[in-house]
């Protein structure tokens, strides 16, 4: 398949004049993806559970950084059994290998961390493969492209967890799911005070980290929080 060749994004933007000559499409109502923190210890398992028991969370991202994939796995393995025994998909950032190592539902590549056509190969074509477009139009329709199953868009508000140098505006939410079926997904930064522009706006997924693991209730409380703004409450 042919990369598509590089567009300045704003000649990507649908003219308002045009927008109407697409058809709405049906999408599922938005659901929240999890993100783990950063490092985790064996603890953690129980922090899980408490999260995916507490409402309604369609992925589990494994998102640890910073240490070998041997301390990975170790860590994963009971991560991987809770997640199943929910029917959450379970999602291992950054490595093809690993997640083919760990049996995971998919895998999640930024733009250093790996191709999704090699993904697929690896993977299989159940596997669900994300790719992290930043605030590029070009980035998701090439990563769509490619055969990835979801685009990530972010960040859309300030965050700790991670140094972005992107910042994405509800707008490209809209646009996307305007014009393509392939699920996106909005990151960075995202409270339950702050995600309603984003569902407005068309998210398909909502990628959630500190404000349910960092949540001052606990993560429990963390998950029902997001349950109002998904109309889930
Ligand atoms: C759902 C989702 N979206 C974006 C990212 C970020 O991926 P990446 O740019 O590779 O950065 P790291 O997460 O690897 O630091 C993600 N992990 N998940
Ligand atoms: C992992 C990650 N990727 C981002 C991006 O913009 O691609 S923002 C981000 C951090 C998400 O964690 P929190 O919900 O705590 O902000
Ligand atoms: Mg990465």
């Amino acid at each position: 398949m042919n990369d598509l060749p590089e567009i300045d994004d704003d000649a990507l933007k649908l003219d308002p004049a045009f927008a109407d000559q697409f058809e709405p499409q049906f999408r599922p109502a938005c659901q929240l993806y999890l993100i783990s923190p950063p490092a985790i210890d064996d603890g953690f398992a129980t922090l899980l559970e408490a999260a995916l028991d507490a409402g309604p969370v369609a992925a589990f991202q494994l998102r640890l950084k910073g240490i070998d994939d041997h301390r990975i796995a170790a860590l994963a393995a009971p991560l991987v059994a809770i997640c199943r025994a929910r029917e959450v998909a379970f999602i291992v950032n950054d490595s093809i290998g690993l997640a083919k190592r760990l049996g995971a539902d998919g895998v999640h590549l930024g733009q250093e961390d790996g191709d999704p056509r090699d993904a697929r190969e690896q993977l299989g074509k159940e596997a669900q493969i994300g790719v992290t477009c930043h605030d590029s139009r070009h980035l998701a329709m090439e990563a769509g492209e490619r055969g990835a199953d979801y685009v990530a868009f972010g960040a859309f508000f300030p965050t700790t967890t991670k140094t972005v140098e992107h910042v994405a505006e509800p707008a490209l939410l809209g646009w996307w799911t305007t014009v393509f079926e392939t699920p996106c997904v909005a990151i960075g930064g995202i409270t339950a005070d702050n995600a309603a522009p984003l569902v407005a706006a068309g998210a398909d997924f909502l990628a959630v980290s500190s404000a349910v693991w960092g949540h001052p209730d606990g993560p429990a409380a963390g998950v029902r929080a997001f349950a109002g703004v998904l109309g889930q409450g």
